[in-house]
This record gives structure tokens, sequence and C-alpha cells, in this order.
């Protein structure tokens, strides 16, 4: 909990919780306090019906011919990069947006976050529509792009928090504690005065994420928080991710192709291929569903004496070593399989794992037909 790591009794209530600071209510109390102003039960912060985007964009050829050409004759090309898409979000919810390159995910971010304007289907976030961006609709949201940057490159960090902070119109203490609780949780240390060309990636995404976070928003959209960093910078984003959502109720959506940011994060994926949805569910459910094995690696003393036939429902996908096997088992026959791998030799070693997740997804892909382009049409 915030309250737990030396912010205890103000952890919870950020900006706009319009708490006073030096409050002495217990933590439960003012947690419980900031959740039930945050969401009601049968609430949805999220809903999406046939959501659609289709770009319109004209061709080019490349070269100073091709230039000429576009500007005497356009031909005009729409590419479709979501189609029909339905989506209901619960408060509280962190809800993962798996897909391949080009499916459709920051597309979706940037419709339910108001930065583009569907092209066809209804949409709902927080009860608005959010293309209409109104002041109480951006007070609520926040989105944090990976690869873009939210702030200010030639100023320190602590001068975007400024500007923020008169953006979302929070009081001096508001702001004061926010910072403060941000910067414990985010290790922040000097790192708001530095201008921020100077920070590192994991330096800058954390002050971008302590922007992001800044007037404690009901709802994040989170668009590959973790690109291009360290297995440290990415452990710090989702643990600072996992503790918004648990202790201020914050619902998420979040991409990544990280499968271990999502494993760690996302009790629900939705996968998009080609802008459509095809699986909306739990991430082991999805995992089972493509690679229902299990996996086994055993270790022998000596080269193992391997029945022929083989028990059922084993296979041998691999042998590292001569005494090392790789096996695929049905998950009904695990016990067996147990039992009848002490009998090929002596074991010295022994792991059972799900399938990992990379090549679950890998299989999943493979699934799907290449990237088409008759997502696209053209007219002149
Ligand atoms: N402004 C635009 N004009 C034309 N096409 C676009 C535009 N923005 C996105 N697209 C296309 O829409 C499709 C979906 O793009 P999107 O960025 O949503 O994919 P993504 O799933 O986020 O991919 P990635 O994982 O690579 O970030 C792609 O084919 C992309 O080229």
């Amino acid at each position: 909990m915030f309250g737990s790591g030396g912010v205890r009794g103000v952890g919870p209530r950020w900006a706009g919780d319009h708490v006073p600071p030096d409050s002495n209510e217990p933590l439960e109390v003012i947690m419980m306090s900031a959740l039930s102003t945050r969401s009601h039960p049968g609430d949805v912060v999220v809903r999406c019906r046939d959501l659609t985007k289709h770009f319109r964009y004209h061709e080019q050829q490349p070269g100073l011919a091709g230039t000429v050409r576009a500007l005497l004759r356009r031909r005009h090309r729409t590419r479709v990069a979501v189609e029909g898409l339905d989506l209901d979000l619960a408060p509280g919810e962190v809800c993962g947006l798996l897909g391949r390159n080009g499916a459709g995910k920051t597309t979706t971010i940037k419709m339910l976050c108001g930065l583009i304007q569907p092209t066809a289907g209804e949409l709902s976030v927080l009860g608005e529509r959010p293309s209409r961006r109104s002041f109480t609709f951006l007070r609520q949201i926040s989105v944090i792009f990976g690869q873009k940057s939210m702030l200010w490159w030639d100023l320190p960090a602590y001068d975007s928090l400024l500007l923020h902070r008169r953006m979302y119109d929070l009081s001096r203490s508001e702001f004061d504690l926010a910072v403060g609780q941000l910067s414990e949780l985010l290790e922040l240390g000097d790192l708001l005065s530095i201008p921020v060309r100077r920070l590192s990636l994991g330096q800058r995404m954390r002050c971008e994420l302590a922007l992001a976070l800044l007037h404690s928003p009901r709802l994040l959209f989170a668009d590959e928080p973790t690109i291009g960093l360290d297995v440290l910078g990415k452990r710090v984003i989702r643990d600072f991710l996992a503790r918004v959502n648990v202790e201020l109720g914050t619902s998420i959506v979040l991409t990544s192709h990280d499968m271990d940011d999502v494993a760690a994060l996302c009790p629900r994926v939705v996968l998009i291929d080609h802008g459509t949805k095809r699986y909306d569910g739990d991430l082991t459910g999805l995992a089972r569903s493509v690679r229902p094995a299990k996996q086994m690696m055993v270790t022998f003393t000596a080269e193992p004496q391997l029945p022929d036939p083989l028990p059922p429902g084993v296979t041998v996908v691999g042998r590292p070593a001569p005494d090392v096997l790789q096996l695929d088992i049905d998950r009904e026959w695990l016990a067996e399989v147990l039992t009848a791998v002490s009998g090929w030799g002596p074991v010295v070693d022994l792991e059972v794992t799900d399938a990992d997740l990379d090549e679950v997804m890998v299989s999943v892909f493979d699934g799907f037909p290449e990237q088409r382009s008759p997502g696209e049409s053209r007219s002149a």
C-alpha cells in the first residue's frame, strides 16, 4: 500500500481528492472515501460498440517525380485501422490490448482518449464522448505514450508538472502532496530538477508517469510504457502501475509487446488483429487454449533409457544435452508422466512450467493471416 512505504496517511490521496494534507484519518478510511468517489457499482468506464476507424490518406511515390505526380493526380487510399470493436471496461479493471505491430492498438487508445475521432460506432468513456474533449472528461483521464514525451524537453520535469498544475486547476497543497508522493513512489530523487533532455530513458519515463498521474485520473491509458527499458526500469513501472490500480482504483488500458508486463498487470487481455477483436478474456485462458501442454525439463545423472513407445501424453521436443530431456506433456497425463519419468533413470533436476508467453503469442500471431493490404481501398 502507498501508506506502508513511509507515506502512510497520505498515500492514496492525490490531487483532486480534496482531502486536506494534514488529515489524521487512518489510511483505510481515506482509501475507502477516495475509491467511493471514483467508482460506482454497475458503472462502466469504457463502453464501445462497433468502434471503427478508417484512415484516408493520399498515396505518394518516392522522389521528385512522385511528388509532382501526387500533386497533379491524387490517389486516395483508405486504411482500416480498427473495425467493429466492442469493449466494456469496469471501474478498477486493468485491460491489456495485445496485437502485432499495426494491429490497431494505438488507434484504439487514441479514440478512447479523444485524440482522434472514430469513423463509426458508439463510444462512451466515463459517460462522455471523448472527442468532445470536455474539461470534466480530460480531468479524469490520462495517457502516457512510451514513444512520445509529454515533458518539455529543454526544461526540468518539475516545470512541466507546474504547467499541469495550472491545466488541471490543482491547489498548491494538492500539487505538493501529489509531487511528494509520486517522487517517493517513483524514486525520483532530484530527477525533477534536471532538464529532461539530460535524463536517461528510464529516468524520463518515471517523470512521465509522475506527470500522467499528477491529477489522480480515474482512467489511465498506457501505450507501451516500458518500451526500451532495462529489467529494473520495467519493474519500477510495473510495480507503480499495479499500486496505482490496487490502491487508487484507477482503471488502466495498457498496450505492451512485453508479455512480462502483461502477465504482471493484466488479468484481462483483448487481442486485436487487423483492427478486429479476436479474444477477450484472461491471459491464462488464452495461453492454455493456444499451448495447452505443460513443459517439462528433466535432467538425469546419465543418458535416460526411454521406453518405446513413450507413455501417452508425452512428446520429446528437445534434447539440449544427452542427459537432459525437454518434454511437452498433456495436462491430464501430468501425474502419470511424473511417475514414469523417474523410471527412465535417476533424476537430478526437474522443472514443470506453462508455455512461455512469448511463444504463446508467436503461436497466436502465426494463426492469423499475414498483414493484408485488402484492409486498404483505393480511390482516385
Ligand atoms: N494517421 C494515419 N494515417 C494512415 N494510417 C494510419 C495512421 N495511423 C495509423 N495508421 C495505420 O493504422 C494501422 C493501425 O496502427 P496502430 O498504430 O493503431 O497499430 P498498433 O497496433 O498500435 O501498432 P504498434 O504495435 O506497431 O504500435 C496501421 O496499419 C497503421 O499504418
